[in-house]
């Protein structure tokens, strides 16, 4: 196509979303940008190269609209001008369009260094002008040329922008909208940020790959190097193939940041060299755990970017089928907020913890990968059991990026004291129901420990905190909180002196038999407990399963007419012990095991069927079996007579409107009851079954399935996603124990 035949269409183009693009340098990148813009129909692309081929093959091959010059005619029409050359050609290109540009026309680039492009840009203009604002897209291949253009290459990748203090507004929207309408997410940053932490991400990566394969073929044996070379050659030298130009301009333009994380990197492979020499086997094991584990992270990360965050929740419906009976043994996974903090424990620990029977799923990674980020080494030795090399109270690392705990209360209670305990300063982020919530409870906690807690929003996540002096810990807790419970106790590790907690109900919880567990000294005294400090020393540990589902199948086998049902590894605490005796104060054929060691009670606790009888709550009860209020309701509605819970006005609300939930399902269900004045009477009777809606509550949905199991026809029990999610087991225990509970979906 002759040029004058090109400079005629210019005139006729009807104007699209982002007008007349150039791009100079039609390579991989620039012919990438082009096929997107083209593809989408959003701006007539004009190429520029100084090799003609490329612009020949760009026409043919439909990448752009028309070959370009970088001439007067061409320059003065564009509305956006992307540099898509490499890098140390940047200047010489500006300096050619320089005098045809209008003020008004966007110019961009897309090179892989930043700091380099803005000088180029000062000597060529003398400064930066306001309508030169610089980008990098994070997405790019081993592969160079036109022909290697991709036009979904920068779809759910990273386009860095750095726009400088003069950059004008309009043109840095137009540019964020341009890399957005080509698929890209748009991060800001300024340029010296940009160059370092390419330098490490990108840059180092490359040096890396070219050297490692210049070094084996000028090596001896190169031969046979290549020959046996397989999978794990290929993969790390992937981008040793790729523009030798390119490369080199990189490495020129971004010199001092790019020695920083070599010289960095080097004084590494120097400690890997010192390990393999002295057969320091600890010391590779190391950085190999840390290493995979961070590789599995990112690569979490990547996957989530690629196909994005939302994720799918579907409705899942629960049928429960009237008379089975509940026979066998069984082992519960361990209970979840157990794993956490045996976690925590064993990684605050003196020497090596072997913790089985761990439920590793959902959030309990998300502390797991917080001490792995902060160096400690968890080796996983199955699916249920973890090895964890304890680095001692105060042997944690600073981690190279702030601690996200997404939205994991659990992982925030826990962690927060820790770090608060640490020497390090760190910032801790999170996603989602975490944020703009006051934690003002969480954050009194631990400046009580000398932590300064910095925060935009006061007392909400994100915060940064910095450790000061801990002074000797006393701690009355003015709320029920189990979290809370177990950050004063984790607080206490870091006091200086004997520390005291009062809880306001006396009575172990998970987190003080844990630290008992650990070696730690913790008595009773008075109202509260006296904490003796020291080191947690690693412990052999396996978790016993969670308190609310073993009450949950305690109640099932007490229904169920034939049931027999052993658990080995019951969860209980002091409060559901309290609530199995009162279980059998009612009735039930319960036997308990016996406490043992530390507090904790161990052995198989055995149950059968039982007729339960109606019963009577007083205040103070309702609000100790608080949490197993729902099971109670279940309890009384299949009773003979009426059952009296009291007190139900002064538990907190949600308390309370978990009842008025169940109240609802009661009266389907054709059993009378009355709430009055806080006190709610229930008439026993025979449930009649019949579909009920659990509201995504998984503890309400445990109790209506309890009372579909005896009722006289099928009980459905709808939006029981979170219920499956806490208790993964759910269908396997069914359907091992021979209860009729099936996804309906
Ligand atoms: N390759 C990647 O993965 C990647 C990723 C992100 C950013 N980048 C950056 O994108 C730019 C282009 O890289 P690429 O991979 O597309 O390279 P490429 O070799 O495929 O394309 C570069 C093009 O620029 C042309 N060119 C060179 N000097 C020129 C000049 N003075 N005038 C006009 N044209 C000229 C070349 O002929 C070539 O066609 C570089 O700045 C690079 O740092 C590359
Ligand atoms: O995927 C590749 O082949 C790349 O090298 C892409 C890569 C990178 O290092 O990630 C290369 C250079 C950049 O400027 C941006 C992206």
């Amino acid at each position: 196509m002759s040029l004058d035949v090109v400079s005629q269409e210019i005139e006729f183009q009807d104007k699209k979303q982002f007008g007349n693009v150039m791009i100079i340098g039609l390579g991989m990148i620039g012919g990438s940008f082009a096929k997107a813009l083209k593809d989408k129909g959003l701006a007539t692309l004009y190429g520029a190269d100084r090799r003609e081929g490329e612009l020949a093959l760009g026409v043919s091959t439909g990448v752009i609209d028309f070959p370009a010059q970088l001439t007067e005619e061409y320059v003065s029409k564009m509305d956006v001008i992307i540099l898509a050359t490499p890098v140390r050609a940047m200047e010489s290109v500006l300096l050619q369009i320089k005098p045809f540009l209008l003020g008004t026309t966007l110019i961009t680039d897309v090179g892989s260094t930043k700091g380099s492009v803005v000088e180029s840009a000062r000597r060529a203009f003398g400064n930066v002008p306001e309508n030169f604002i610089p980008s990098h897209p994070i997405a790019g291949a081993e592969k160079s040329g036109v022909l290697a253009s991709n036009s979904l290459l920068f779809e759910k990748h990273m386009a860095i922008v750095t726009p400088l203090p003069d950059s004008n507004p309009i043109l840095l929207d137009r540019l964020h909208r341009i890399w957005r309408s080509v698929g890209a997410d748009v991060v800001s940053m300024d340029v010296e940020h940009h160059d370092h932490v390419l330098a490490s991400s990108s840059h180092l990566p490359h040096l890396l790959a070219y050297t490692l394969v210049d070094a084996l073929a000028n090596g001896e044996r190169s031969q046979d190097v290549f020959k046996f070379a397989a999978g794990g050659f290929r993969d790390f030298t992937r981008i040793a193939s790729s523009d030798p130009v390119m490369w080199r301009d990189v490495f020129m333009a971004n010199k001092d940041a790019t020695l920083a994380t070599l010289d960095h990197f080097t004084d590494r492979l120097a400690d890997m060299r010192v390990a393999i020499e002295q057969g320091d086997g600890a010391s590779m094991f190391g950085v190999f755990t840390r290493a995979k584990s961070a590789r599995d992270h990112f690569l979490r990360v990547l996957e989530q970017r690629t196909i994005g965050s939302t994720k799918e929740v579907r409705p899942v419906s629960l049928s429960v089928l009237p008379a089975s009976a509940l026979k066998g043994s069984i082992s519960l996974l361990g209970d979840k907020s157990l794993s956490h903090k045996a976690i925590t424990i064993a990684s605050l620990s003196a020497g090596v913890s072997e913790l089985k029977n761990i439920d590793l799923s959902g959030d309990v990674r998300i502390t797991m990968q917080a001490f792995r980020d902060m160096g400690v080494v968890i080796e996983e030795m199955a699916v249920d059991h973890l090895r964890i090399h304890g680095v001692g109270l105060k042997g944690l690392k600073a981690p190279i990026a702030p601690i996200n705990v997404h939205a994991s209360r659990e992982s925030l209670y826990l962690l927060l004291p820790v770090l608060a305990g640490q020497s390090f300063v760190t910032s801790v982020v999170a996603e989602g129901v975490l944020l703009n919530q006051s934690l003002s409870d969480l954050f009194s906690l631990v400046r009580q420990m000398g932590c300064t807690v910095t925060s935009e929003v006061k007392d909400c996540l994100p915060t940064v905190l910095s450790p000061g002096v801990c002074a000797k810990i006393s701690i009355s807790l003015k709320s029920g909180s189990e979290r809370l419970r177990a950050a004063a106790f984790l607080a206490t590790l870091y006091s200086p002196d004997n520390s005291d907690v009062t809880p306001l109900v006396l009575g172990l919880s998970h987190c003080e038999v844990l630290l008992r567990r650990f070696g730690m000294a913790i008595i009773e005294k008075g109202a509260g407990f006296e904490i003796t400090p020291s080191v947690p020393v690693g412990a052999d540990i396996v978790l016993s399963g969670d308190e609310h589902e073993t009450a949950w199948l305690v109640l099932l086998a007490s229904l169920l007419p034939g049931s027999e049902l052993i658990i080995e590894n019951a969860g209980l605490d002091s409060v559901s012990f309290d609530f199995l005796s009162f279980l059998q104060s009612i009735g039930a054929d319960v036997s308990m095991p016996k406490a043992g060691l530390a507090g904790l009670y161990e052995g198989a606790l055995r149950v059968g069927f039982s007729e339960l009888k109606a019963f009577s709550l007083s205040s103070e009860q309702s609000y100790q079996f608080r949490e197993e209020l729902p099971l109670l309701c279940v309890v009384a509605a299949y009773a003979n007579g009426d059952s009296h819970i009291k007190g139900i006005k002064n538990l907190p609300y949600y308390y309370e409107d978990r009842i008025l939930a169940l109240v609802d399902a009661l009266k389907q269900m054709k059993i009378v009851s009355i709430y009055r004045n806080g006190e709610l009477i229930i008439k026993g009777g025979l449930p009649q079954g019949g579909e009920l809606d659990c509201a995504g509550d998984d503890r309400l949905a445990l109790a209506m399935i309890a009372l579909g199991a005896r009722s006289k026809a099928v009980t459905k029990v709808n939006d029981c996603q979170k219920l499956l999610e806490e208790f993964s087991e759910l269908e396997s225990v069914a359907m091992q124990l021979g209860f009729h509970c099936l996804v309906a979906q």
